[in-house]
């Protein structure tokens, strides 16, 4: 039996002096904020109460905070209502809604204003009184920008407003409105009322969305958004719509928190497009008739109440803080969709509310959590789950730990790995070229020194197994999932950063501490391994051929080198935190090296 020699990899480590200088992560305001100036507009929203939090006032408070915004706020109605429904209503009169109107605008200078629920043509008539009191009665003084969302029932199908406002909000209010914010609902209702027509509008496709955001726009508006959450779109219908309409504007936003890059239309493996389920609005702008559309992907969550007052509270928000009206919603859109997207599913028992605050948290990396040192490898382990599995406990891992793999299993291994190796030393020299202190330099050399040390611990342990080091060096033939990954990492060295690199050379780093770790961990005496047949059995210490190489990856060296590698891109990554598309190329670049990973294994296990 010939037992393995020292196969270390310390090599394959990053040495803390690749890191630059430690810095305390810091709070990155993000999405919705980054693009805040110092000032901090006041914005007012008309609307009514949620005692649950989610909708109305609440919504639309948090949602002016969340964009460094003022709020303030004039209360048309408290209903008493949670995330399961409209339990009662209990309107403000309609003198005492206006004298709070007055009270801010006599005080404070209003930047941008929304209105929600306004519960009756009464209560209608009174904003609209108190506005034009202070906006329209002297020439100084005009409207500022005025988003009305007109709602009229609420998702849980309580009525919201007195069907006899529905003519005060055509007539009055809508022409005051730089934007009015329908859903399909809103908009069918509200045209079956404008037009007096029966049956009531239907509008079930994005050709019927846009000739209702035209009529809507006769109202006298200055612009209509006609939101289409509730309506089953795909990316094959956008294109259609796009195709017949050459004036239509698509504005896609391909955003989403959890690193992914959702784009409208991909193209698979076979060339063929796939057509996505979107969430398509309508953005008409009276004075010169352009019609956007407007792309996201949709996501399926019950986490949407409130989704409507966020929406209109953002758009007037962007519009205080100076954005223009395309932008305004491109970027108030973005806000709601991770809104959705990273609500807490536990709060209430029916339609959750959306978070608020999503912008606030720390970094981007989703990973983060209070305690976890490590949130951008547990964000790409997480994210990678299945593929990472399948190389950390891999069958040749299994085998390797019961001592039964195929010797020439492993010896392919071996050789290949030495091969690889010069790759790995390569990729170390690319990293000492995009170095720019003697520090980083000299730690990306002092890791293509040991990669050369590591390579003779290779050559001492295949001549043990016979094989000579001319075999080695000019007779091994270089295995395609070799090549693969080797010319990978040197490709990522050669276009991207030192970031890219590193994480590059990151999967095999911790993906063979994981492995030595798992194989510690399954020994009868640690009691972590199943036992029995089949690959899940016991690892042995005892005998194995391959003790040697099981203790190097568990032992203390290894496993402090990987926390050092960890430890340097953490803090790099902490230091600079990535913006959405760099994680998304971050992860791209660590999925592919692990699938090369598990590929190295799955070559080695082929029987010539
Ligand atoms: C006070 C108030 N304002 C607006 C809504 C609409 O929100 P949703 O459509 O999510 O129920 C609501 N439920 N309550």
């Amino acid at each position: 039996m010939v037992v393995i020699e020292r196969m270390t990899r310390p090599s394959r480590s990053h040495d803390r002096e690749n890191v630059t200088p430690r810095v305390k992560p810091t709070l990155r305001i993000s999405a919705a904020c980054h693009l805040v100036p110092m000032s901090q507009p006041s914005v007012l929203t008309i609307a009514g109460s949620d005692s649950g939090g989610g909708a109305g006032i609440q919504a639309d408070l948090k949602t002016f905070a969340a964009h460094g915004c003022y709020g303030t706020s004039a209360i048309t109605a408290l209903t008493a209502q949670n995330t399961k429904g409209v339990q009662d209503v209990f309107p403000s009169s309609p003198e005492f809604l206006e004298k709070q109107i007055d009270s801010i605008l006599s005080d404070i200078d209003i930047k941008g204003i929304k209105s929600g629920m306004l519960f009756d043509a009464n209560n209608t008539r009174a904003a609209i009184s108190a506005l034009k009191k202070h906006y329209l009665s002297s020439l100084s003084n005009s409207l500022p920008p005025f988003v009305v969302d007109p709602v009229c029932v609420s998702t849980s199908g309580h009525s919201l407003l007195d069907p006899a406002a529905i003519d005060v909000l055509l007539k009055d209010i809508f022409p005051m409105a730089t934007l009015i914010t329908p859903n399909k609902a809103e908009a069918e209702l509200l045209l079956s009322r404008g037009r007096r027509r029966e049956p009531a509008l239907k509008i079930e496709s994005i050709e019927d969305m846009l000739s209702a955001a035209e009529e809507l726009a006769g109202f006298g508006s200055q612009s209509v958004l006609l939101k289409g959450g509730h309506l089953t779109v795909f990316s094959d219908d956008v294109q259609r719509v796009v195709a017949n309409r050459p004036d239509l504007i698509l504005v896609r936003d391909d955003f989403t928190s959890n690193g992914e890059n959702m784009e409208i239309l991909r193209v698979n493996q076979t060339g063929t497009s796939v057509s996505h389920e979107l969430v398509v609005d309508v953005l008409y702008e009276t004075s010169d008739k352009k019609m956007s559309i407007l792309c996201r992907p949709r996501i399926r969550s019950t986490s949407t109440h409130g989704t409507g007052c966020t929406l209109s509270a953002a758009i007037a928000a962007r519009l205080a803080l100076g954005s223009d009206l395309t932008d305004a919603v491109k970027l108030a859109a973005r806000y709601t969709h991770l809104g959705i997207e990273t609500a807490n599913p536990e709060i209430g028992h029916g339609h959750g509310p959306l978070n608020h605050f999503h912008s606030l948290k720390e970094a981007l990396i989703p990973g983060r959590t209070p305690g976890n040192p490590y949130p951008l490898t547990t964000f790409f382990i997480r994210k990678s789950a299945k593929v990472w599995k399948a190389y950390v406990e891999h069958d040749f891992v299994k085998l390797l730990g019961r001592g039964i793999l195929p010797k020439e299993c492993f010896v392919r291994f071996i050789k290949q790995d030495y091969l690889y190796l010069r790759y790995y030393a390569r990729a170390y020299a690319l990293l000492a070229a995009k170095s720019s202190t003697f520090a980083s330099i000299s730690s990306a050399t002092q890791t293509i020194l040991s990669v050369l040390q590591e390579i003779n611990t290779h050559k001492t342990f295949c001549s043990a197994w016979g094989i000579s080091e001319e075999e080695l060096e000019y007779e091994t033939r270089e295995e395609a999932a070799t090549a693969a990954y080797g010319g990978y990492l040197i490709d990522v060295g050669l276009r991207g950063d030192s970031m890219m690199l590193l994480i590059a050379l990151l999967s095999c780093l911790l993906g063979y501490g994981e492995v030595g770790l798992w194989l510690k961990r399954h020994t009868k005496e640690n009691g972590r391994g199943k036992g029995g047949e089949g690959n899940e059995g016991w690892v042995v210490l005892e005998g194995n051929p391959y003790v040697e190489w099981i203790k190097d990856y568990s032992g203390e060296a290894y496993q402090q080198a990987v926390k050092l590698g960890l430890e340097t891109i953490e803090s790099r990554a902490a230091a600079d935190p990535p913006s959405k598309v760099r994680l998304d190329e971050w992860f791209r670049i660590w999925e592919r090296c692990t699938e090369f990973e598990k590929g190295f294994w799955d070559m080695a296990m082929v029987k010539e």
